[in-house]
């Protein structure tokens, strides 16, 4: 089955600055996908890139098998800012995308109602978070065969959130949907995801199915002991150390026979909290990725 997005190489750069770099990935098809990291991390310049606001300066990237852009019917996208006609009333909205795709969800007028926004209230005097529920109830209605929503629920209050997330798990079900979206907030990721790419520093630390990632990533804490004493096909992620004991979190596809180790299954946040720790050295002054419940 195609991708839905796979990237070589791909990487961005503004002035001289890298944005995104050396950026390796395949998305299979049929999966809601966290792209997770803190702000700044690249998020947007490789989403922007997979739908064709942003050209690569180096490496490239396909989508549904395709360049990006070519296949706008079936490629659903909502940016960070939730762009909607700020003059046209929310049912001028539907209207506008009933009449500009071909396989237009017409219960769209139902999600609208549940939501309780008014038909005929323009966009722009939405609040941000019911401006957000009409962009993302759009891109729904659209039934793409890929959606891309970058930051979906970061203007939601935690209900919306839960619930759009929610829909959105029964639209994939449903539709044949694929979704990638980004969000800083694991928690988010956790609830509705199961395709994960974290995203520290412009780099792809580590992508792929969460049950997959989870069954291979452990803690093991003991008698202290050197990294490079650890056998050749566990690969450490973060390690540390008091005068006794060793704490490493490793990945590796073969059972851990030592029975010196406590051996502990990780959680999501876990592993990416361990996967941002190991790309760069601790600065008081980054940002960190928020974990909210
Ligand atoms: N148009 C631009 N010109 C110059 N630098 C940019 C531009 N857009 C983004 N950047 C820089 O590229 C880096 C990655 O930005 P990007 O918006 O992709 O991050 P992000 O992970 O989406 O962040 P956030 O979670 O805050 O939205 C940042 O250092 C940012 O300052």
């Amino acid at each position: 089955m195609t991708p839905v997005l796979q990237a070589r190489g791909l990487g961005k750069k503004y002035g001289r600055r890298w944005a995104l770099t050396d950026c390796d990935l395949e998305v299979p098809a049929g999966h809601v996908v966290g792209l997770v990291g803190p702000n700044g991390a690249g998020k947007s310049t490789l989403l922007n890139l997979s739908v064709g606001m942003l050209t690569p300066s180096a490496g490239s990237v396909e989508v549904l098998g395709g360049p990006p852009g070519a296949q706008q019917a079936k490629v659903g996208y909502v940016a960070q800012d939730a762009p909607t006609y700020a003059r046209l009333s929310v049912a001028d909205h539907l209207k506008l995308g009933a009449k500009l795709n071909p396989g237009w969800d017409h219960a769209v007028a139902r999600r609208i109602q549940r939501l309780g926004l008014d038909p005929k209230q323009k966009a722009g005097k939405l609040s941000g978070g019911q401006r957000a529920q009409l962009a993302l109830t759009l891109g729904l209605a659209k039934r793409p065969d890929l959606l891309i929503l970058d930051e979906p629920v970061a203007a939601l209050d935690p209900l919306a959130r839960r619930e759009f997330l929610q829909d959105l798990m029964e639209a994939v079900a449903e539709q044949e949907l694929s979704v990638v979206l980004s969000s800083h907030l694991v928690s988010d990721v956790e609830r509705s995801c199961d395709f994960v790419i974290v995203l520290v520093d412009s780099r792809v630390q580590v992508s792929g199915e969460i049950d997959t990632l989870l069954a291979t990533h452990f803690r093991l804490t003991g008698p202290r002991r050197a990294a490079k004493d650890l056998p050749g096909d566990q690969h450490v992620v973060t390690e540390s150390h008091t005068d006794v004991q060793s704490t490493f979190l490793i990945r590796t596809e073969k059972p851990i026979l030592d029975p010196a180790w406590t051996v502990t299954q990780l959680t999501l946040e876990d592993l990416v909290l361990a996967y941002m720790a190991s790309s760069v050295p601790a600065q008081p002054e980054r940002p960190v990725l928020e974990v909210q419940r």
